[in-house]
């Protein structure tokens, strides 16, 4: 089984709806000019729920094969929840993907295990893969707890599932002291995770779902990272936030595998 990579841009909060047709068309360019073929590298753009409209509408018809998803999901269905948007809304729009347990809403907004677990529930439910996002800590990586600490999240996770649902799952290791900082994990860290990661999937789902599940790294990934972090076994993409603002930047992320 061949794994498609993916190379995602988390946009996080950023771009207004104007700035990011600005962006998406410079993005769109950008990867034709630089030889992106999209069935060789999937790339896709999580923006701000307010600028989904707009980014489905410079997609659609511009043959460029990005696809895109929301940077998160409410766990309901539908009614009184202030705030939220839905699984139905997004899939509605056309969205392909939904980020799961981002460290940031974990943070930020004490999001837990069993919520991350109902969310990847919620967009499966809505045919959107769930991207979701798992990774530790300063404090247990320097105890070397690293592995423990994230495999643990990805039993969480994936808590419920079965094998052919947990297929459609993508699995991003951003291990929390490599996002924003500028450091990036060196590509043997991200590949012992990312390894570790597809070990437990064959040992909980089987050899089938452990080769077709993508496990991307993210964590200040730039154009200068991206190559050695390719050519890991186990490291199948890349989730990119502060690059991916750079239509010249996450394209050139995005076409990896393209010669000079
Ligand atoms: O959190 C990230 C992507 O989801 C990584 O962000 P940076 O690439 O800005 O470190």
């Amino acid at each position: 089984m061949t794994r498609t990579p993916l190379i995602a841009g988390n946009w996080k909060m950023n771009l207004t709806y104007i700035e990011a047709q600005a962006l998406l068309e410079d993005l769109v360019e950008n990867l034709k000019e630089a030889g992106h073929k999209a069935d060789a590298v999937e790339v896709a753009v999580l923006p701000p729920f307010v600028d989904i409209r707009t980014v489905q509408t410079v997609l659609d018809g511009s043959g460029s094969g990005i696809a895109f998803g929301g940077q998160d999901i409410s766990e309901h269905e539908s009614g009184a929840y202030t705030g939220e948007v839905s699984g139905t809304m997004l899939k509605a729009l056309g969205a392909t993907y939904a980020a799961v347990g981002h460290s940031e809403r974990r943070q930020y907004h004490g999001e837990t295990e069993q919520v991350t677990n109902a969310k990847v529930k919620a967009a499966l439910a809505n045919e959107l893969s769930p991207i979701l996002c798992v990774g530790e800590p300063l404090e247990e990586r320097k105890a070397g707890k690293h592995v423990e600490y994230t495999l643990a999240q990805v039993e969480g996770g994936l808590e419920g599932l079965s094998a052919e649902e947990v297929k459609k799952v993508v699995i991003a290791y951003e291990p929390v002291w490599a996002i924003g900082t500028g450091e990036v994990a060196t590509s043997e860290d991200a590949q012992e995770v990312c390894h570790e990661i597809r070990d437990l999937l064959a040992t909980k789902f089987g050899d089938e779902v452990a080769d077709a599940v993508r496990v991307l790294y993210g964590g200040s990934v730039k154009s200068s990272s991206i190559v050695d972090l390719m050519q890991q076994a186990d490291v199948d993409g890349a989730l990119v936030g502060g690059a991916s603002l750079k239509a010249d930047e996450f394209a050139k992320i995005a076409t990896y595998n393209v010669a000079a």
